[in-house]
């Protein structure tokens, strides 16, 4: 054995993520962040700004994000990984590119990235990869030094990600009155993307229909209710369904829309729908307001009993996940043959997003991924 650690090469995780407002006077700045260039239409800007002012303009998704390092730090003291977890957003405070330079300035100069998106799509994977490459033209702009960045595999189908949610779709479906639980229906619930894009999402060898964004939610949204299956002996309906579409209204996006959904299934007699949020890493706006907001308005005003499962969150067990994924990518890099975990039938993702992953309609500069300019 050589006296390398077992996170070697690496020497520091970056947890990114999307960032969210803090306080009232931070929604629109926020919103004008995430939405520059993107030409969604004013209308749409209005309406999620009072999502955001509903819960006092403050997204859910920093504590979560907080909580989120405080089990990944816990996580790897328990287990002997001596890494510095670092964090950094997207589109608020604290921003990756102020992350990165503390990060050079400790010294760090080989990252590896934990997104909290486990799936592949233009939104989901590139535009990280993107936003990255932006941090890191600003740090040689400054004339510090760029650290070496690469991003963990897509984990929509590890164990650690999928068995909470697994566990949280049985809680919600005992949260339900009894009369009902044996009929329900599940809907597992992701972000409605332009059909173009989920259609190109993934390597070049996935495009095609839905492309590899409905492949993996598909895979996951089966692998959850075969387990739901067997513990509860009930063979219970399901489908993949779609939430917090936005854009001009002549683009097509994936559908259905879940208030659509709950209707149609109230209409041909489903006494109750289980709700369960895969594509969704933690309990943020998305998953607070149009699922426990607006669809459960929804489902009241049908008379239809819903409950929502969890999100993965700070569950232990993703933490894990998170530690295991990088000991598999240091050893992979170290030029080792990890076992790779993985749950469904797609396999364990790739390490590096190749050429042509997830293209974006105006290409732009994208870090950790073979298409990278940064070494
Ligand atoms: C696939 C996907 C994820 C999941 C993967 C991931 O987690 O990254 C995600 C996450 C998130 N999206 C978020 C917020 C927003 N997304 C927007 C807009 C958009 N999202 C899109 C896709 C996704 N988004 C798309 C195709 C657009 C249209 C415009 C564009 O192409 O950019 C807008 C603009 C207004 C609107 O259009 O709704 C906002 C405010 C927050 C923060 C929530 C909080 O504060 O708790 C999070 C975690
Ligand atoms: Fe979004």
């Amino acid at each position: 054995m050589s006296d390398q650690p077992a996170h070697a090469p690496y020497d520091a995780l970056l947890l990114l993520s999307f960032g969210g407002p803090e306080g009232p006077d931070d929604v629109v700045p926020f919103l004008e962040n995430v939405t520059r260039g993107r030409g969604i239409p004013r209308e749409r800007l209005k309406e999620v700004g009072q999502h955001y002012f509903l819960f006092g303009g403050v997204s859910p998704i920093n504590d979560q994000n907080r909580e989120l390092l405080r089990a990944l730090r816990e996580e790897f003291a328990a287990s002997g990984v001596d890494l510095p977890v670092y964090w950094g957003n997207r589109n608020w405070a604290p921003y990756l590119t102020d992350t990165l330079r503390e990060l050079v300035r400790d010294g760090r100069r080989r990252v590896l990235t934990l997104a909290t998106s486990a799936y592949a799509s233009y939104s989901g994977c590139r535009q990280y990869r993107e936003n990255l490459a932006d941090a890191l033209a600003a740090l040689e702009a400054e004339g510090l030094p760029v650290p070496r960045v690469d991003k963990l595999r897509h984990y929509f189908n590890h164990p650690g990600f999928v068995r909470p949610m697994i566990d949280a779709t049985l809680a919600a479906l005992a949260e339900l009155p009894e009369a009902v639980r044996a009929g329900a229906h599940l809907a597992f619930t992701t972000h409605s993307i332009p059909t173009a894009a989920a259609d190109t999402s993934g390597p070049a060898e996935h495009h095609g229909d839905g492309g590899a964004y409905v492949a993996q939610h598909l895979d996951v949204a089966r692998a959850i209710a075969d387990a739901v299956r067997e513990e509860t002996g009930t063979d219970r309906p399901w489908r993949l369904v779609y939430q917090s579409r936005s854009g001009a209204p002549h683009i097509p996006w994936l559908e259905p829309d879940i208030c659509d959904h709950l209707e149609a299934v109230h209409a041909d007699g489903a006494p109750a729908v289980v709700m369960v949020p895969i594509g969704f890493v933690s309990d943020h706006m998305e998953v607070k307001y149009d699922l426990d907001t607006e669809a459960k308005a929804k489902a009241v005003e049908l008379g239809l009993p819903v409950a929502r499962a969890a999100t993965v969150g700070a569950d232990p067990r993703f933490a894990a996940a998170v530690r295991e994924l990088v000991l598999e990518r240091a050893a992979a890099e170290r030029g080792e043959r990890p076992e790779r975990c993985a749950l469904g039938a797609l396999g364990p993702s790739h390490d590096l997003c190749p050429v042509g992953c997830c293209p974006a309609r105006a290409p732009r500069p994208a870090a950790a991924g073979a298409d990278s300019p940064w070494a």
